[in-house]
Parts: C-alpha cells; sequence; structure tokens
C-alpha cells in the first residue's frame, strides 16, 4: 500500500475566511509527518478535515482509498485530540475498554492491546485509579494510549506530548518509529521543534498554505539555517515580507 492520506486543494472556511486554502498532501504507509504551524494556523482543522468531521468548502480528502467522511474508515484511525475526552469517573482501564469497545478492537484482543499501549505511556501501575484523580500529564498520556491501542494503520496526533516529561517523551518517539517502520503511516501536530526534527517529512503550516515542506535536513537547507526552528521562523518572516514559497 502507497498512500495512506491523499489530499487535493483541501480548502476549509470558517465564517467566510479560509483557514485550510487549497492544500494539497499525502502520507504514505511507514512515515512520521509533523505538521507544525503557529497557533491557530489550522493544524487542527486538517487533523479534524482528515477523520472528515468538518465540513470541506472545496478540494478532497481520501484516506485509504475512499472519500472522507467515511464510517467505516474512521474506524481504522487511531486519533488522539488536543482535549481530552476522557471520562473523569472510569478508571484508566475502563476508559481504555470503552474506547477500545467504540473503536471496534475485538474482546479477545483488548485485553492485550489495552495493556501494551498503558506501557507504552507508563500509565500500568496507574490503571485502577480513577481518570479524575490523574495529573493532566497522565491524561495526555492515557488519551495516547486510546490513540495507540487501535493498532490503526493510520495515526493522526494533535500535540500528543504536551505535558509529558522529557523521559517520556523519548519513550513515546520510540514507539512512533517502531510503530512507523511496521509500516503505520503517522502525522504529529507540534510545537516542540526537536520533535519535528525527528520527522521524516515536515509541513510547516502559516496563513492557510504549507509555506514549506520536505524532510529536516531540506528545510534547514532550503532556508540555509541550523535548526527547524529558524527555518520555521525565516519562513514566517519571508510570509510577512511578501514572500514565501507556497
Ligand atoms: N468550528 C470553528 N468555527 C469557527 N472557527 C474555527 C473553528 N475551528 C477553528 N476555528 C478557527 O480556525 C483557525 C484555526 O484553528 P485550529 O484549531 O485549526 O488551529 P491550530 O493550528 O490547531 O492552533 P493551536 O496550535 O493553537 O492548536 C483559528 O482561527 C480558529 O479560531
Amino acid at each position: 500500500m502507497d498512500s495512506a492520506v491523499i489530499v487535493k486543494d483541501l480548502t476549509v472556511k470558517f465564517n467566510g475566511k479560509a483557514v485550510l486554502n487549497q492544500l494539497s498532501l499525502s502520507l504514505k504507509a511507514g512515515e512520521i509527518v509533523g505538521l507544525i504551524g503557529p497557533s491557530g494556523a489550522g493544524k487542527s482543522t486538517l487533523i479534524n478535515a482528515l477523520l472528515g468531521m468538518i465540513k470541506v468548502n472545496s478540494g478532497s480528502v481520501e484516506v485509504f482509498g475512499h472519500e472522507m467522511p467515511n464510517r467505516e474508515v474512521m474506524s481504522q484511525i487511531g486519533f488522539m485530540a488536543q482535549s481530552d475526552a476522557l471520562f473523569g469517573e472510569l478508571t484508566g482501564e475502563q476508559n481504555l475498554e470503552f474506547f477500545g469497545s467504540l473503536q471496534g478492537i475485538p474482546k479477545k484482543e483488548l485485553v492485550e492491546k489495552m495493556g501494551l499501549a498503558a506501557k507504552t505511556v507508563n500509565l500500568t501501575e496507574d490503571l485502577k485509579k480513577p481518570a479524575s484523580d490523574y495529573s493532566g500529564g497522565m491524561k495526555r498520556r492515557l488519551s495516547l494510549a486510546i490513540a495507540l491501542q487501535t493498532d490503526s494503520p493510520l495515526i493522526l496526533l494533535d500535540e500528543p506530548t504536551v505535558g509529558i516529561d522529557p523521559e517520556l517523551r523519548q519513550e513515546i518517539w520510540k514507539e512512533l518509529r517502531l510503530l512507523a517502520a511496521a509500516g503505520k503511516a503517522i502525522l504529529v501536530t507540534t510545537h516542540v521543534m526537536d520533535e519535528a526534527e525527528r520527522c521524516d517529512k515536515v509541513l510547516m503550516l502559516r496563513e492557510g498554505h504549507f509555506v514549506a515542506q520536505g524532510t529536516p535536513q531540506e528545510l534547514k537547507t532550503q532556508y540555509d539555517v541550523e535548526t527547524i526552528e529558524d527555518a520555521f521562523i525565516k519562513a514566517g518572516h519571508e510570509l510577512q515580507n511578501g514572500g514565501g514559497q507556497a
């Protein structure tokens, strides 16, 4: 299988203003693509469009060869949203169980998948506690475990490592790399530039356009800088000065 996601000329408007403006991208099996952009650039909107959760004004979003929205395809997407949709009165384990059944994971497989996902995010010891007793970072980790337990071929993660300490962040990135090596397509939004450096490809979203895209090294070469952060800042300046490479 080649492209997991193909987006063509996607435009999404809110109140008449284009938040995404004729965007095109593809996401292949086995690759981790990082989506970076300033706050309000439209990163979450793009993820919602991939999930088929918002109305698009024009263009097309295809996931595994199917035009979105598509309920069946949606169940093949492991998704972690920014705002945690956990049930505070349920334990971590019960949350994993509940979402696992919504995700259509067969009962026989669920226990093993939950266990692996919880281990990846270092929550095994805390699974019996109610989610309302979790810290912010623990809630993020539980949400991430919910996305990972699906074993989906496409994983969309909206700022998965916010509030997660550096050591665990490293572990999570190791796991993402293993998942990609196993053939999964992964899209991650991030504000953390050293995470962008770990991606196979980075898309820089500003004002509804991809102002630059390429491997981290290509972007650094293109902007003649040492870090992705500098490339990001330089791309912003070029856009303000009427340049850019959309
Ligand atoms: N349902 C909506 N109705 C109206 N405007 C919206 C809606 N959802 C998002 N927007 C607007 O679209 C723009 C992009 O929002 P989005 O959440 O996609 O940005 P983002 O890049 O994910 O930001 P952040 O990094 O802060 O999470 C913002 O101006 C936001 O206010």
